[in-house]
C-alpha cells in the first residue's frame, strides 16, 4: 500500500477547483478599454489604446544590461551543473538532439523553465520597471505564475529551432484572460534572421483556438503545439528588438518565433504575469484539455504514479505572488 507522504494530494487549498464553467473570457467596462486598467497610469491615453486595439506593447530599455549579464552567467551556471538545479526548474533540449550524448552544457539547451525557485533569476519577475507596466495591464495584485529563459539555438538544419504560432492562453487554466499578460525581454539584438518574436496585432480579440502540434519534417519540441483555423492572411509583425527591450502581450495574441538562422544563441528572459484575482477553471471538454493530458502525463512521469494531482494544482504550486496580496490564484 502506498505511503501516506505518496498519496497526499498535491491540491495545497480546499476548494480552489471547484469545478466551474469556463467563464467569459472579456470582460466590458465603460470606458470600452477592457484590456487595460483605470488604475495605473504609466501608459499614456494613446499607448494604452494601442495596446487594446493590437494586444502588445513594446518598451525599449526597460532591463540593463548589468540586470541580464546576471541571468545569462546564471544560466550558464545551471546548465553546466556549477550549482545545483534548483527545485521545479525543467531543462530543455531542442527535439533536434534531444537524444544526443555529444551535446552538452549551455549550448545544449534550448530553454529553461520554472526557475521560480531560483533567487536570481526570479529577480526578473519582481524587477521594478516591469511590475509597473505588468499593473496596467492586469492591476495590482499580481502573481508571477509561468517563467522562461528560451536560448533558441542555431537551427542545426531540421527547422526545429521554430516555435509555432500559438495563443499562450491555451497552456493556462484559470480565467479571465484579460486579467494575463506576458513579459517577454530580448537579451541581445533580435531581429529575422536570429528567430525574433513574430506577432499577429489584433488577433487577442478572438477566442481560444484550437491547438495541436504542427506538421513539421524535423520535429517539433514537447508541446510546442500550434494554433489551427486561424485567418493565414493576418498581418505579422516581427518584433526587432534591442538588448533589454520588452514587449507585453495578451494571452490571445497570435505568435510565435522563426527559426534562429544565425550561429549565436538568441536568448529571452520572460514570465506571464496573473492577477490573483483570477481563478482556476475546469478544462475539461474544452479545446484545453489536450494541453491538459500532456502535462499531466509528464508531471506523473516527475512525481510517479501515487502522487495525485490535478492540472490546476501544477500551476497552484509554481505561482509566486510578486505584488499586492494573493487572492485566489
Ligand atoms: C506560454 C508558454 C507555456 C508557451 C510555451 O513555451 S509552450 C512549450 C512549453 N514547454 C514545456 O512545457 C517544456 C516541455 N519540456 C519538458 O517537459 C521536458 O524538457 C521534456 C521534453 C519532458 C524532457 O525532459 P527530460 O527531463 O529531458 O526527460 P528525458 O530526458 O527523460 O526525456 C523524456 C523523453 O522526451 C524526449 N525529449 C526530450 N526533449 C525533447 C524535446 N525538446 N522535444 C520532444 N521530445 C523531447 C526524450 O528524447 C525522451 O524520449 P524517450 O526516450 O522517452 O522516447
Ligand atoms: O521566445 C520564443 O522564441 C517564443 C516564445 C513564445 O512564443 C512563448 O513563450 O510563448
Amino acid at each position: 500500500m502506498a505511503s501516506a507522504k505518496q498519496t497526499a494530494r498535491i491540491r495545497v487549498i480546499d476548494g480552489h477547483l471547484k469545478s466551474k464553467p469556463v467563464t467569459s473570457l472579456h470582460s466590458t467596462p465603460p470606458n470600452g478599454l477592457k484590456y487595460t486598467v483605470d488604475s495605473c497610469h504609466v501608459l499614456s491615453m494613446k499607448e494604452r489604446e494601442f495596446f487594446e486595439e493590437n494586444g502588445f506593447f513594446v518598451v525599449k530599455g526597460l532591463v540593463d544590461q548589468k540586470d541580464l549579464d546576471i541571468y545569462r552567467e546564471r544560466f550558464k551556471q545551471i546548465c553546466n551543473g556549477e550549482i545545483p538545479k534548483p527545485a521545479g526548474l525543467i531543462v530543455m533540449k531542442d527535439v533536434a538532439i534531444a537524444k544526443s550524448e555529444y551535446m552538452q552544457g549551455d549550448s545544449a539547451i534550448t530553454k529553461i523553465q520554472d526557475f521560480h525557485s531560483d533567487p536570481v533569476l526570479f529577480e526578473y519577475c519582481s524587477h521594478e520597471g516591469i511590475l509597473k507596466y505588468a499593473e496596467q495591464f492586469i492591476g495590482k495584485d499580481i502573481m508571477a505564475m509561468h517563467t522562461m529563459l528560451i536560448n533558441k539555438p542555431p537551427d542545426p538544419g531540421s527547422k526545429s529551432s521554430r516555435h509555432p504560432l500559438h495563443q499562450d492562453l491555451h497552456y493556462f487554466p484559470f480565467r479571465p484572460a484579460d486579467r494575463i499578460v506576458a513579459s517577454w525581454t530580448a537579451m541581445e539584438h533580435v531581429d529575422r534572421r536570429n528567430g525574433c518574436l513574430v506577432v499577429l496585432p489584433g488577433t487577442h480579440k478572438g477566442k481560444l483556438l484550437q491547438h495541436q502540434y504542427p506538421e513539421w519534417e524535423g520535429g517539433v519540441n514537447k508541446m510546442y503545439h500550434g494554433v489551427r483555423d486561424f485567418d493565414e492572411n493576418s498581418p505579422r509583425v516581427h518584433l526587432v528588438m534591442e538588448p533589454g527591450d520588452t514587449v507585453f502581450f495578451h494571452p490571445l495574441l497570435i505568435h510565435g518565433s522563426g527559426m534562429n538562422t544565425t550561429n549565436g544563441f538568441r536568448k529571452a528572459i520572460s514570465c506571464h504575469y496573473a492577477s490573483s484575482h483570477c481563478e482556476y477553471i475546469d478544462v475539461k471538454g474544452t479545446v484545453q484539455e489536450n494541453i491538459q493530458k500532456e502535462v499531466i502525463e509528464i508531471a506523473r512521469r516527475r512525481l510517479g504514479d501515487d502522487v495525485q494531482f490535478e492540472f490546476q494544482d501544477i500551476w497552484y504550486m509554481k505561482g509566486r505572488l510578486v505584488h499586492g496580496e494573493r487572492v485566489n490564484l
